[in-house]
């Protein structure tokens, strides 16, 4: 049996403050929010609004909101994806027989695309599988990594060869594990529920100019829906996560939710399909706030469908991916 890999994974998600206070959340949002892929608008008008608004009246709140949701070893999405990451290479292991070195990086805060890099190439990786935790392309997030990673290169002498994964919105694996999940809550409940489909939102123009991310979102909800044999009247597709004063992607999640009671639809089930792992998106902002506006108005029951993190089905999804983008160097 080969027990050296030529090849690393460089497992990239979007990154989380290093503690929940008011400090470290402006550190994170600073560098987050003052990246362009993410809010193009112009620095000379952006910069001010950011430094001397948002960094001041935002950290405080959000850092309360990571509180609730904080694990005792961290962040809810550090933690899961470290999980993911450990899990995955296990598997990896026991499958190819080979130790295939696996890294795991944020594109904000820490740990550092850069120190990940660096560790794949003290374990004499030439090749680089790139693999942002991202299903659906967007510019906003996805190319946000592969930014990182090139930067983190600058002053590499000796470049590995790569591959960027580009998105996994409708592979079979992952459409599967989607609505294996649906269908275990289903069976936990004991009754099948109207399925919402709510996607991180991004700024509708974004999308106008070419972002794909709104076609790949809808790829990946008719395909769940075609899986799980649902009507069009089972199920629905929103937005959620809005920030800031313009228009972004719609159906909005906050306004859908408080309509469907009145449209008799009062028992729900939510999955958040663009989230591969749990993080304060999904519960503080999907569990309990869109939870508690469907209650609020009319709303009977509520139930989210956790993300995949380091399920089962997650860590098959994942070996498929890696195996189908490093064939070239296998
Ligand atoms: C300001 C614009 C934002 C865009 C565009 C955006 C796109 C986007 N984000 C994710 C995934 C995640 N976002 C998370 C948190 C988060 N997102 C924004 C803003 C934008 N996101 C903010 C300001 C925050 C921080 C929390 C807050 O202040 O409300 C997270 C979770 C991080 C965590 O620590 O748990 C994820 C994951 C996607 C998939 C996406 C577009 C496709
Ligand atoms: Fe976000
Ligand atoms: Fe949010």
């Amino acid at each position: 049996m080969k027990s050296m890999s030529n090849y690393g994974v460089l497992m990239i998600n979007l990154g989380t403050p290093d503690a929940p206070n008011t400090p470290d959340v402006r550190r994170f949002l600073k560098e987050f929010l003052s990246d362009r892929r993410v809010v193009d608008l112009n620095p000379l008008i952006w910069k001010p609004i950011l430094n001397l608004v948002i960094l001041t009246l935002r950290p405080p709140k959000v850092a309360k909101v990571y509180q609730q949701v904080w694990m005792d070893e961290g962040s809810p999405l550090l933690v899961l994806s470290e999980r993911l990451k450990d899990s995955l290479k296990i598997a990896l292991h026991k499958k190819t027989g080979t130790a295939i070195p696996v890294e795991l990086a944020m594109t904000y805060g820490n740990p550092s695309v850069e120190v990940a890099a660096n560790k794949l190439r003290e374990q004499g990786v030439e090749n680089i599988l790139v693999i942002p935790m991202y299903p659906q392309f967007s510019a906003t997030t996805t190319a946000a990594a592969y930014d990182r990673f090139m930067q983190s290169l600058k002053n590499c002498p000796h470049w590995p060869s790569l591959q960027l994964l580009h998105d996994y919105a409708d592979h079979p694996l992952y459409i599967k594990a989607l609505a294996n999940s649906v269908k275990v809550q289903w069976a936990k409940q004991g009754e099948r529920r109207h399925l919402v489909l709510s996607y991180h939102g991004i700024p509708k123009r974004y999308v106008t100019n070419g972002d794909p991310y709104a076609r790949r979102c809808e790829a990946t909800s008719r395909l769940v829906a075609d899986e799980l044999a649902l009507e069009d009247s089972e199920w629905t597709h929103v937005y959620q996560s809005r920030f800031g004063r313009e228009e972004w992607l719609k159906p909005y999640a906050d306004a859908t939710l408080k309509a469907l009671p009145s449209m008799g639809i009062d028992k729900i089930n939510v999955i958040s399909p663009a989230f591969s792992i749990d993080c304060i998106e999904t519960l503080e902002e999907v569990t309990l706030e869109l939870g508690d506006e469907f209650k609020n108005n009319g709303g009977k029951s509520f139930d989210y469908i956790p993300a995949l993190n380091d399920s089962s089905d997650q860590i098959e999804l994942y070996i498929s991916l890696i195996e189908q983008n490093t064939k070239q160097w296998t």
